[in-house]
Order: structure tokens, then C-alpha cells, then sequence
């Protein structure tokens, strides 16, 4: 088991991750709590609450709610939900919530337990290879209709408990949503992650490359994250691919692609800009064929380019209506950007049927 530590400015947590370290909870969460809330989805549930449940200990204290899996129940509705089921189940201001599953899962559980009571501890423990990042860093959410994210907070875990033995359960989909993130972490800062996942092929990915790659992305999201917890500077960087991915995620409606494929969307997006600003010959080309040869969906069809940059308008990174992207002078060098309203206009349908013309030739 890898153990790293993360300052957060309220605390330092540890990430640790492993093989079958979900069976080992009761070690590694070291306060005594008086009671639990496991929440978690309906894939996740049926495949690891057992385990986790158990291996808390046996109590009359250990409670757990499985909700829909997949985007649209990071809402209002759940956040509520979850409360007044934290309130039936009698948890108090000791009590531990442990967010089991990705990170519908990890934002949501983790934005209700900084808010029940005014906040109250709770822990991450990651399934999915996109949890590699959405678990480190703090950051807890609901959507709103109008936009992803737009309501939350920085609240960071009391640890961080990866067990990657249950990623062998991801379908193809999601191990191809997690590898957009680890892809978009290579560009801010490890030319060597970024060759590396170049060669990789997702349908034969071994397991010790899995998690040689996830340990490189923990690693680069946590240095950033512990500079810059929230996210006045150096943190924008991590967005790189969510200017636009956030707002197809919200456009199309939530879950009709993942969040992962919206980004992956987003980082092309991101490098189409980057080098008609930049003139160079960055990385479009590579990361284009790498996304095409694994079966990313890049096709945009149908899109009401105001109704997207609207959208976009609702990122956090937006001043005074004027919508900021990440850009990539050159690989590790990402530097922000703002934008007037028709020169976005002509990227993005410039964008749009270059991606689709290239998808269907
Ligand atoms: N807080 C952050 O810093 C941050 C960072 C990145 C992404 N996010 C958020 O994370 C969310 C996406 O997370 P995600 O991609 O993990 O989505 P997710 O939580 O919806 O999980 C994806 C799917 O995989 C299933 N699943 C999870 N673990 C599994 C396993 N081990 N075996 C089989 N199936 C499993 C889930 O049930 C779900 O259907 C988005 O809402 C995004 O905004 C947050
Ligand atoms: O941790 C961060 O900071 C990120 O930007 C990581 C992103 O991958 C993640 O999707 C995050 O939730 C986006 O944050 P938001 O503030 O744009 O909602
Ligand atoms: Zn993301």
C-alpha cells in the first residue's frame, strides 16, 4: 500500500491506495466515530457495500443509502434526500459520512457532509478511475440545471481510501471517462504520463500501467491542489477541458455523456485553441487519434452554439461575463485565457465541423 499526505488548510489527509484496502476501513479511519452513513450508488452498492459494511465493524450505528447511479442524482433533490436520512438515522456531529463510488458520489456525499450541522467529517473511498482526481482536493458539489458544480464548496476528506482492486469491475466507458482526466493531469505537467498514455491501448490496459498512471495523476493533482486549495490561481489549471466540457455536460443534459467525454471533448477543444493562439504544433494531432482509436464519442450533432457558450458563461472562471479558458503554450505550460463572446463563437463552430468532418472521413 502507497500511503502520500495532503495539506488542506484546515487539516492534513492521507490518500492511501492499494490492492483489497477496502476490507481494512476500520485501521485506516482511526478517529472512533458514534455513528456511519455509507452513501453510495446502485452498481456500487451491489458490488462493495458488503465488504465496506464489515469491514467497519458490526454496529447498530453503521447506516447506508444507495441511490441512482450516474450524474442526474447529483442534484438538489439527493443532497435533501441524503440529509433528512442522515437526520432519521440520528447522526450527530461525530458521526462519519463515507462516500463509496466515483464522483457522483464523491462530490455529492462530500457536499452533504459539509453542510449537515455545518459540517461534519467524512471520507472518500474512490471506485472509479476518474475518482483518482475527484477524491483529492476538496472540492464537493451539486449541479444546478443552469450549470455543473454551481453549487459547493472546498471541504476537504478526513482520508482518502483507494482501493483499485475494485476499478476490475469498471465497464470500458468508465475506465475511458477516468483515462480523459489522467490524460488532461499528463498535459498540465508530465510529458513523460503523456508519451506513456499515448502508447497505451484501454481495452488491454494492464493493471500495473493503470496504476502506475493513476499514481503520477494523484500525484500532480495533489501538488497543485496543496498550492492553491481554492482555486485563486494555479488551481484554474486543473479545468483545462471544462470550459467547454461543462458546458456540453449541462447542454446535452446530465449523463447523456459522461463527464469524462466531455472533457475529453473539452481538452480538443482546448488544443484547437491553443495552437490557432499559440501558431504551434502542440498535441491535437496525438491526442486525437489516441481518443478515435479507443472509441471516444467525439461527434457534437445538433448544437445550438449560443445555448452552449451561455453555458459557458456560468463557468466559475468567468469575470464580468467574459469567459476564461485554459490553454497550453506547450506541454506543462498552461496559461489562462479570456475570451470575447464572437471570437469564442468562431472557435466553436469552427471546432464543431472540424471535429465532425475529421470523424467522418
Ligand atoms: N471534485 C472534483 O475535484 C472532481 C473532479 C473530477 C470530476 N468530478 C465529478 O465527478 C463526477 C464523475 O465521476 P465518475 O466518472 O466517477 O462518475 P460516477 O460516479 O457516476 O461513476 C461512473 C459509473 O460507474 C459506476 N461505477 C463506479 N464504480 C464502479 C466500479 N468499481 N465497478 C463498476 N461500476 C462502477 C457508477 O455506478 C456509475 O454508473 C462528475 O460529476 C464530475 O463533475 C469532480
Ligand atoms: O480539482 C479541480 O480544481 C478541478 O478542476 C478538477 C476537475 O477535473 C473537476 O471536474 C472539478 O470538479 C471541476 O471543478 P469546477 O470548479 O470547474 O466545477
Ligand atoms: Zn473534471
Amino acid at each position: 500500500m502507497k500511503k502520500l499526505s495532503i495539506k488542506s488548510s484546515s487539516h492534513s489527509y492521507p490518500v492511501y491506495i492499494g490492492e483489497n484496502i477496502r476490507f481494512n476501513l476500520s485501521n485506516l479511519v482511526r478517529k472512533s466515530y458514534s455513528s456511519f452513513l455509507i452513501i453510495t450508488d446502485e452498481n456500487v452498492g451491489g458490488l462493495y457495500l458488503d465488504d465496506v459494511k464489515q469491514s467497519i465493524g458490526i454496529s447498530d450505528n453503521i447506516h447506508h443509502v444507495v441511490i441512482p447511479a450516474g450524474e442526474q442524482s447529483k442534484n438538489i433533490q439527493s443532497f435533501y434526500a441524503l440529509h433528512t436520512k442522515a437526520m432519521e438515522y440520528g447522526l450527530d456531529r461525530n458521526s462519519l459520512i463515507i462516500a463509496l463510488g466515483g464522483g457522483v458520489i464523491g462530490d455529492l456525499a462530500g457536499f452533504v457532509a459539509a453542510t449537515f450541522m455545518r459540517g461534519i467529517d467524512y471520507i472518500q473511498v474512490p471506485t472509479t478511475i476518474l475518482a483518482h482526481d475527484s477524491s483529492v482536493g476538496g472540492k464537493v458539489a451539486i449541479n444546478h440545471e443552469l450549470g455543473k458544480n454551481l453549487i459547493g464548496n472546498f471541504y476537504s476528506p478526513r482520508s482518502v481510501i483507494y482501493d483499485v482492486t475494485t476499478l476490475h469491475t469498471l465497464p470500458l466507458k468508465e475506465i475511458r471517462s477516468g483515462y480523459a482526466e489522467l490524460i488532461k493531469e499528463a498535459l498540465l505537467a508530465d510529458q513523460e504520463l503523456f508519451q506513456d498514455i499515448l502508447q497505451t491501448n484501454l481495452d488491454s490496459l494492464s493493471n500495473s500501467k493503470l496504476i502506475e498512471h493513476l499514481k503520477k495523476g494523484i500525484h500532480i493533482k495533489a501538488k497543485i491542489v496543496e498550492q492553491d486549495e481554492r482555486e485563486t490561481g494555479s488551481r484554474k489549471y486543473l479545468n483545462l477541458g471544462h470550459t467547454l466540457g461543462h458546458g456540453l455536460e449541462a447542454e446535452l443534459g446530465y449523463g447523456a455523456i459522461t463527464h469524462g467525454e466531455a472533457v475529453a471533448i473539452g481538452l480538443l477543444f482546448a488544443l484547437y485553441v491553443s495552437e490557432k493562439e499559440f501558431s504551434n504544433n502542440l498535441a491535437f494531432e496525438n491526442v486525437f487519434h489516441w481518443f478515435h482509436r479507443n472509441q471516444y464519442p467525439l461527434h457534437i450533432q445538433n448544437m445550438d452554439v449560443n445555448a452552449l457558450l451561455d453555458r459557458m458563461r456560468l463557468d466559475k472562471k468567468t469575470l464580468m461575463q467574459r469567459i476564461q479558458m485554459i490553454l497550453l503554450k506547450k506541454i506543462s505550460e498552461p496559461q489562462i485565457m479570456e475570451f470575447d463572446n464572437y471570437k469564442l463563437e468562431q472557435y466553436i463552430t469552427g471546432f464543431i465541423s472540424y471535429l465532425n468532418d475529421r470523424m467522418t472521413s
